[in-house]
């Protein structure tokens, strides 16, 4: 399995269909346009951020066990940058201690469960997309959720900006599998056909590498 990790809007599920493609294996997308509770956080997330992120808990458990069984499927995002996220929110005063608790040691539980589960735990590969806060302003714009626009809720610059910072830290520190990055300010793999072909040498070499390609 290889994960896709990165900022709201850097570029995961996009990267995640045309990598699966060129694999000719299964994406598997987070829940987003479909997901009810997602709404809700933005327009009140000190009341859903606990309820959002074990929505998402769940949800990713459940896509991770499906694409661990077989080599190279791709999921759009870790369940690791899902405790980042509710970190951050909690930080920022949108969940109490004991929710922080409660979902800590329902992650860890979890987590024990997934070499049963799946018959492996981690990664084969992460690849997590770099994008500078333009960037991933320009794509969140592009795409055009309502809830996630600045100029509908101005408390987002902070949230996202709150996002970016941590994220480099949670990829220094990321010591779960093989890893590497991808530049989305350098790379559009979305509309330049000589960026995406790169991306996907970037990314065969370090499959090659590992030895699941
Ligand atoms: N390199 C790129 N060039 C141009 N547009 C891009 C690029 N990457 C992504 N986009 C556009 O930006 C928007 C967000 O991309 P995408 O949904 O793939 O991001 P994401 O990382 O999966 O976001 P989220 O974390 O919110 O799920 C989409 O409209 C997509 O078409
Ligand atoms: N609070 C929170 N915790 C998560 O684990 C999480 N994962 C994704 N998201 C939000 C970001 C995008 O708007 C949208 C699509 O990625 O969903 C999350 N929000």
């Amino acid at each position: 399995m290889i994960v896709l990790s990165g900022m709201i809007g850097a570029g995961k599920s996009s990267l995640a269909t045309i990598l699966s493609e060129h694999l000719g294996t299964q994406a598997f997308y987070e829940q987003v346009d479909d997901n009810p509770v997602l709404p809700l956080f933005y327009a009140d997330p000190k009341k859903y951020a606990f309820l959002l992120q074990i929505y998402f808990l769940n949800k990713r458990f459940a896509s991770i066990k499906r694409a661990l069984a077989d080599d190279n499927n791709v999921l759009d995002r870790s369940i690791y940058e899902d405790s980042l996220f509710f970190h951050i929110n909690a930080d920022m005063g949108r969940a109490t201690e004991q929710e922080v608790e409660v979902y800590d040691e329902l992650l860890d539980n979890m987590m024990e469960e997934l070499p049963y589960a799946a018959h492996k735990k981690a990664p084969d590969l992460l690849v997590h997309l770099v994008i500078s806060y333009d960037k991933m302003l320009d794509h969140i714009k592009k795409r055009g959720r309502s809830y996630e626009q600045p100029e509908n809720d101005s408390t987002l610059v902070d949230y996202y900006h709150n996002l970016l910072e941590r994220y480099d830290k949670w990829y220094e520190d990321y010591n779960y599998s093989p890893k590497m990055k991808i530049d989305c300010d350098q790379y559009d793999f979305v509309e330049n056909t000589a960026d995406r072909a790169e991306v996907l040498r970037l990314i065969d070499e370090q499959l090659k590498i590992r030895g699941t390609l």
